[in-house]
């Protein structure tokens, strides 16, 4: 399976619609992959707080429009990453998209660790509750978003439900970068995983992002990674490296719980 990883740049003085518009041609052009990644809210920049309200949208709304219609024309499925999603109560979610190369809406994961403590999504969004896994042809993906990653239980449930390829949309800031590698690696190598992590690049509402996205194998090489520019990475994984390596260090069937 051909993965590619777009590690899209957010400023402050690019319109949503044209970074819209702009993801959509990269999407494209990543026709012949089986899969395309995208970061967290690469809409409206993981930081500009003040826009969520603004740009909040409906699971139905332009951007999965855009991103239907790209997915279906390059042929691939689309981890687009996540949108504010306003849901019909009014509350805001950070919400992940996955959709299938037909441009249908697949899956969909709520975040469920807000980031910012007692501010910014921590108060502004609601937690999603649910853990979302995608059975493609030859991998599981096991969805997470950027926060998320601190928390290896949910990674764990996300094994337990079937998942072989762990995908992380991610906003990180630089000043953390250290954390954002270390941590991917670390997810790889207890979940015996695929790990595919792609960040925001750029800088927007004063906090300068990590990009450095990443592909990591499920004994922890890493197979790719970016600079902290926007970048494109492809990688390439292998069908049958998950269940050799789980059944020759079968370190997962040692759990006491
Ligand atoms: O955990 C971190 O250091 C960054 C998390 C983050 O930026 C987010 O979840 O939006």
């Amino acid at each position: 399976m051909r993965a590619s990883l777009i590690q899209i740049a957010v400023s402050d003085g690019e319109s949503v619609a044209r970074r819209r518009a702009r993801a959509a041609d990269l999407v494209r052009e990543q026709a012949g992959s089986d899969l395309v990644v995208l970061p967290e809210l690469w809409t409206v920049g993981a930081f500009a707080y003040e826009l969520f309200e603004t740009e909040a949208e409906p699971l139905d709304g332009p951007t999965f429009e855009a991103m239907s219609k790209a997915a279906a024309d390059a042929g691939v499925w689309l981890h687009a990453g996540s949108i504010v999603e306003r849901a019909g109560d009014g509350s805001l979610y950070n919400t992940a998209l996955t959709i299938s190369p037909a441009g249908e809406l697949a899956a969909t994961y709520r975040k469920i660790h807000r980031f910012g403590f007692d501010q910014g999504e921590a108060v502004l969004m609601a937690a999603g509750d649910s853990l979302t896994t995608v059975a493609l042809p030859e991998q599981t993906l096991g969805i997470a978003t950027c926060y998320d990653l601190r928390f290896p239980e949910l990674f764990r449930g996300l094994v337990d439900a079937g998942a072989t390829t762990l995908v992380v949309a991610a906003g990180w800031p630089a000043r953390r970068r250290a954390h954002w590698t270390l941590l991917n690696r670390a997810r790889a190598v207890e979940d015996q995983s695929y790990v595919l992590a792609c960040a925001l690049a750029g800088t927007h509402a004063g906090v300068e992002q990590a990009g450095h996205s990443l592909a990591v194998d499920p004994w922890g090489e890493v197979l790719a990674e970016a600079g902290p520019e926007e970048t494109v990475l492809h990688v390439d994984l292998d069908p049958e490296k998950v269940a050799e390596t789980r059944a020759q260090f079968p370190a997962l069937k040692d759990r006491r719980l």
